[in-house]
């Protein structure tokens, strides 16, 4: 596991955004997850900036999106669609074709898991999967005690994260009650990991995930088993880490 404190946010965000330009350089035709959150939002304006000075080219690269909340337009502002086409795909030269997505009003919600899974093998797999953090743990929208052999699946959501998550849709009733992630197993099947997490409410879960048991009462814990994880934090989310 390696392993980044920065000292702030700026150099926080700038250090996600290096690791995303390096992939691409090292492989231009790389298959990228994407996490949303508050996490990330810097590390995704950062890679419109250095797209738009022509330091990365998002031409041959593939996305996909790491959840999404279940029962809503994807056009609701709400939804982890919208939040990636304002912050990241009208910002970057990503070709339409190459951006995927988890549908958030499927007829059939098992089929559109098989569909995910598929379209996820079919791409060779997952190079670099961006990653936040829940306070409890949470991975994707993968709750505690989700198994770690878990493939996409429909989640039902922890008033916890659906609290955590009233910015995105104004009130906590907007909020839906269930969504749709990769699963457990489709986080591990991936390459290589980038964890982000950020401010001092996450320090203890971060203690806990990554010196704590392998359980899958903490799903993030999951990330010590795995042999290519890049953390990035700053200093208030690695503060118990660091013992200060
Ligand atoms: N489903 C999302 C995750 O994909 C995100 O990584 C995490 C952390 O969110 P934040 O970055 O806002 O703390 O929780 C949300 O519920």
């Amino acid at each position: 596991m390696k392993l980044m404190i920065k000292d702030n946010k700026q150099e926080f965000d700038y250090a996600g955004a290096m690791e995303i330009l390096n992939l691409i350089k090292e492989k231009p035709n790389a298959v990228i997850g994407l996490a949303t959150g508050n996490t990330p939002k810097g590390m995704y304006d950062i890679l419109g900036d250095l797209c738009k000075e022509k330091q990365v080219d998002f031409s041959r690269v593939t996305t996909l999106n790491l959840d999404e909340y279940l029962g809503i337009e994807s056009s609701n502002s709400g939804s982890c669609k919208s939040y990636l086409n304002k912050r990241l795909y009208t910002k970057v030269n990503l070709k339409q074709e190459n951006i995927h997505h988890l549908n958030s009003n499927p007829e059939d919600y098992e089929k559109e898991c098989c569909r995910y899974n598929n379209l996820i093998n079919d791409l060779g797999g997952i190079d670099l999967l961006i990653l936040g953090i829940g306070h409890n743990g949470h991975l994707g929208f993968n709750e505690p005690n989700t198994p770690f052999d878990s493939m996409v699946h429909i989640c039902n959501l922890t008033d916890k994260t659906r609290t955590a998550n009233i910015w995105s849709f104004g009130s906590k009733d907007k909020v839906p009650k269930k969504g749709v992630s990769m699963g457990i197993k489709n986080i591990m099947n991936s390459k290589r990991l980038m964890l982000l997490a950020n401010g001092d409410s996450k320090s203890q879960i971060i203690y806990k995930a990554l010196k704590g048991k392998v359980t899958e009462e903490v799903p993030a814990s999951v990330l010590q088993l795995h042999n290519d994880v890049v953390v990035v934090l700053d200093r208030e989310a690695g503060k118990i880490l660091l013992g200060i």
